[in-house]
């Protein structure tokens, strides 16, 4: 063991650079000025339609506990990094920021805030990492989880996957991400003691091999339990395994609740319809067949395509690590920020890559319903002081990519998705209980047109700029353009005279005062 102070706080769990800038803000005086910074991601993953929204509750409490313990405070004085003032300023830090952010569960899109912070640059500015970190792995396994939850409608569908999770915390908050996202149970016991998350399970080929029999495994644990599903490929599915099953099945009747059998390899369609033929043989018609394996949302798919007779899915490696996009590339900009006059100026990031152009200025997202059909029209992304609810010549949206394509909606209802979580460093969120934030998930869901819920080339849901943001955004753009001409201008001067000055001593040589 290596570690020599007790991790007693969350506090550095942050980037070096984020202190760093904290030092520079608190020395130079800057720390206190008021700003506004959003996270939003720039490309859905796995191409899906839809993300959902999925670490907050884990965010408040982060917030609310945020403070640099004293063993915090004695690392960063020993790693001689930082001055003494701000070390000493940072001991008695509290976060007093306000939140804004969706509700958990809510489907939410790309090039849209889901996350707002207000507060001191110093407080804004410091919490930047970990809610980049918390977002973006609750809300991509969340996505991964609904996209699978998608394809088995209403089957059972249980999460497998703390074995092969990146680390503890991987394993426990993915798995409540995952339930959020449409899974019914975890085997994970820690995460259904924390969470409320039903706990669910079989067993493992080690029990065949430890009786060294199917039959008498599966007896040995009839024999201790009430609730029985058998795993039926250790040594061959449809010669040993189902009839064992079936033996003991019988054998004990009502003694126990026979629910079904699992499959762990081979060809899972072939080996589902046989093994359902021999459980209904045998008077077992509600007897489930359950299926893991390296599964996900294709397999799943091919699987029912099959015809295979699966009912109960277990998942693992594939959802827990988010195995074909393993990050969601979330990012957090400044996008208002208190000038010397006091007054807030809206602020943009530039790029040579128009994606990242950030948006500048603090937003709110609209989410706009037909009143005729209850279906979401489309994201409105609008400036803070904008309020599209009563648009009495109805609501004009537009592509801010490609403005041509744009519609006027009439009788609709502009819902605003950033709310209010934490104000001053309170928390004013009412946490839900898990069961409702999945319920929520759910239905909110539903509101989407199916086109935009398919999972494979799902169609694109409009997040639209309100006309004064994106106005917004083109002055900012022309601002920093004169700025970057003004700036290579003088630079260019100042560049010609230094050169100037600077080579005259550099002449080349002459034959003359080589003849010396
Ligand atoms: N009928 C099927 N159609 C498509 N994919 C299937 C079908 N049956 C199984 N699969 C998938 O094919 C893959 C088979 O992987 P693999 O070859 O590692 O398994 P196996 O050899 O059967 O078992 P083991 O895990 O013991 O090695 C798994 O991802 C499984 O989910
Ligand atoms: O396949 P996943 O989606 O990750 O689901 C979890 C896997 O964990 C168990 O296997 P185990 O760890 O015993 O190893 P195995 O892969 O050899 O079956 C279980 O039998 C599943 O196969
Ligand atoms: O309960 C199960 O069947 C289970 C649990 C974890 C991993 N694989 C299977």
């Amino acid at each position: 063991m290596t570690q020599q102070l007790p991790d007693d706080s969350l506090a550095l769990h942050t980037d070096a650079y984020e202190l760093s800038m904290m030092q520079t803000y608190f020395k130079e005086g800057v720390y206190q000025r008021h700003a506004v910074f959003e996270m939003y991601f720039r490309k859905l993953p796995f191409k899906n339609g839809y993300a959902v929204f999925a670490g907050l509750e884990r965010i408040l409490h982060y917030l609310e506990n945020l403070h640099f313990s004293a063993s915090d405070i004695d690392y960063l004085r020993s790693t001689g990094k930082f001055d003494n003032d701000f070390i000493d300023y940072l001991a008695n830090w509290r976060f007093k920021g306000t939140v804004r952010a969706p509700r958990e569960g809510e489907p939410v899109f790309n090039n849209e805030p889901i996350l707002q912070v207000e507060g001191t640059v110093f407080d804004a500015q410091l919490v930047e990492t970990p809610l980049l970190n918390i977002i973006n792995y609750q809300t991509l396994i969340a996505t991964k989880a609904s996209r699978m939850r998608m394809v088995v409608g209403d089957q059972g569908l249980l999460e497998f996957g703390t074995r092969r999770a990146q680390e503890l915390d991987a394993a426990l908050w993915g798995t409540r991400a995952a339930y959020i996202g449409g899974f019914d149970a975890t085997s994970n016991v820690r995460a259904g003691k924390l969470f409320g998350i039903p706990i669910s399970g079989t067993h493992a080929h080690s029990l065949v091999q430890i009786y060294r029999s199917d039959y008498e495994a599966f007896k040995a644990y009839a024999q201790t339990h009430h609730d029985c599903v058998f795993l039926v490929d250790t040594y061959d599915t449809l010669r040993s395994g189902v009839p064992s099953a079936i033996e003991v099945a019988r054998e004990f009747g009502d003694q126990i609740n026979f629910q079904g059998v699992r499959i762990d390899s081979g060809d899972m369609a072939y080996l589902s319809k046989g093994v359902r033929k021999m459980l209904d043989a045998a008077g077992f018609p509600d007897a489930k067949i359950y299926a893991s394996n390296d599964l996900d949302e294709e397999t799943i798919t091919s699987l029912k395509q099959q015809g295979a007779k699966i009912d109960v899915w277990g998942v693992g490696t594939k959802l827990i690590t988010a195995y074909d996009q393993p990050a969601l590339g979330g990012v957090y900009k400044v996008v208002s920020i208190e000038n010397d006059q006091g007054e807030m100026t809206d602020t943009i990031k530039i790029s040579s890559s128009a994606e990242k152009i950030s948006t500048p200025g603090k937003k709110q997202v609209w989410r706009i319903t037909s009143n005729e059909d209850g279906k979401s029209q489309g994201d409105y992304v609008a400036l803070w002081d904008e309020d599209p609810r009563n648009y009495p010549d109805g609501l004009y949206m537009f592509n801010p990519d490609y403005p041509y394509l744009n519609k006027t909606i009439h009788n609709y209802t502009a819902r605003p998705i950033l709310q209010d979580v934490v104000v001053d460093g309170e928390v004013v969120y009412h946490s839900p209980a898990l069961s409702e934030v999945k319920a929520y998930a759910k239905e909110r869901l539903s509101a989407l047109w199916a086109e935009y819920r398919r999972n494979l080339n799902p169609q694109v849901y409009p997040v639209d700029l309100s006309n004064k943001a994106w106005q917004n955004k083109m002055n900012l753009i022309d601002e920093v353009r004169d700025y970057v001409k003004v700036v290579s201008d003088a630079y260019a001067v100042e560049d010609a005279a230094y050169q100037a000055e600077h080579s005259q001593g550099d002449e080349p040589t002459t034959g003359e005062d080589n003849a010396q």
